[in-house]
């Protein structure tokens, strides 16, 4: 009999941490006739888009191929993909990588920085690469060429120490490659979850509240599901539980929950994240929450959890969707109506997890 892998409940921790969160939440909260006007506004639109996982390769930075290289590609992308949000109001003050003529802020700067690199032969899809990372090395895969931009990555020695770990235990544990990390899974998305918040520290998105450990793996999920829809759910993204990843608690999909009224703050909650706001706006520092605040962890998982009833309500009207489409289509959507969300506050916290 050959050894089978245990199975794992990653993902339904994840969950079942969000629907824990939600019930003890006091500054948070899913209004049920906001998911259900949510949930008939998105499937229409995702509807009308067609929006599957082929949109995941439409985006100009991310890898066009479904390869052994975009896998690699994917791993040192989803260890660095947190905290992006700027502190200078002007957007040509704020932190800017320029690729091709167009200018990247955000997640898309990341993106870009890591494919300027690769270009100039720093390797950042390399494990030795990695684990060998110096501050002055990675300062410059992440310079800025404008010289109007005002402010650096955020949390520069924070993707110091996060890269160096990623490349150390790559090369002892796993080969040097991502790939065996995936390969070890075995198809399941919820054990290369475990495989991962289990060997890689920085992907441990675990907090205290009210009294309990609850998990929210954002990182490590968000991994998963870009391997997940770079390869269309085939070969090496072939996952027999891709539908029990949730949404990933970062700080963009909540302001588009808040835009079509599936997430709800008190008025304490709303007039400390919109004061924040407006002091960056004013050019003062924000008035951040610490990573693990009760405020913070409430917006993460009332997200997780309103995805999720977005999700039934969709399934039973009959239709077919997971989680992660459905956060992707938010998030693109974010991205895409930032205007009409201006008015909605995001939340301000430096975190290595999202
Ligand atoms: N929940 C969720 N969070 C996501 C993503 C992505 C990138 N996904 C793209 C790639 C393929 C997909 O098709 C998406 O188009 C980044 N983030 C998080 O957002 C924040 C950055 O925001 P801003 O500063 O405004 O760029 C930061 O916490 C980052 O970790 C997502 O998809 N879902």
């Amino acid at each position: 009999m050959p050894f089978v892998q245990p199975r794992s409940d990653a993902a339904e921790r994840v969950l079942a941490s969000a629907q824990f969160i939600s019930a003890h939440s006091g500054d948070v909260s899913v209004p049920e006739d906001g998911v259900r006007q949510a949930a008939q506004e998105i499937m229409g639109q995702m509807t009308r888009t067609g929006y599957s996982t082929a949109e995941w390769k439409k985006h100009a930075l991310l890898p066009s191929v479904a390869d052994s290289a975009a896998l690699e590609w994917i791993f040192v992308a989803d260890a660095l993909n947190f905290s992006f949000w700027p502190t200078r109001a002007r957007r040509e003050e704020q932190y800017t990588v320029t690729l091709d003529g167009v200018a990247y802020r955000g997640y898309w700067s990341l993106c870009a920085a890591i494919n300027r690199a690769l270009r100039e032969g720093i390797d950042m899809t390399d494990a030795q690469c990695l684990a060998d990372m110096t501050l002055e090395r990675l300062a410059h895969v992440f310079r800025t060429d404008d010289p109007r931009t005002q402010e650096p990555i955020p949390m520069l020695d924070d993707r110091l120490q996060v890269v160096r770990e990623a490349g150390q235990v790559l090369l002892v544990k796993y080969g040097g490659r991502f790939a065996n990390v995936v390969a070890e899974c075995a198809g399941s998305a919820q054990r290369l979850v475990e495989l991962v918040v289990r060997d890689f520290a920085s992907f441990r998105d675990e907090h205290q509240f009210a009294g309990q450990t609850v998990c929210l793996y954002k990182r490590a999920q968000i991994l998963v599901a870009d391997v997940w829809a770079c390869f269309e759910g085939r070969g090496l993204g072939c996952f027999d539980d891709i539908d029990h990843i949730t949404m990933f608690a970062d700080y963009r999909v909540p302001q588009a929950l808040c835009h079509f009224g599936a997430l709800q703050y008190s008025p304490r909650l709303r007039a400390h994240l919109e004061q924040s706001e407006a002091a960056v706006r004013r050019g003062d520092a924000p008035d951040m929450l610490p990573s693990g605040h009760p405020w913070e962890v409430e917006i993460r998982g009332n997200s997780i959890w309103a995805v999720q009833r977005i999700r039934q309500h969709i399934l039973d009207a009959g239709t077919s969707v997971n989680a992660i489409l459905l956060d992707f289509y938010l998030w693109d959507y974010a991205k895409e109506h930032a205007a009409d969300m201006s008015a909605i506050p995001i939340h301000h916290t430096r975190s290595i997890f999202y």
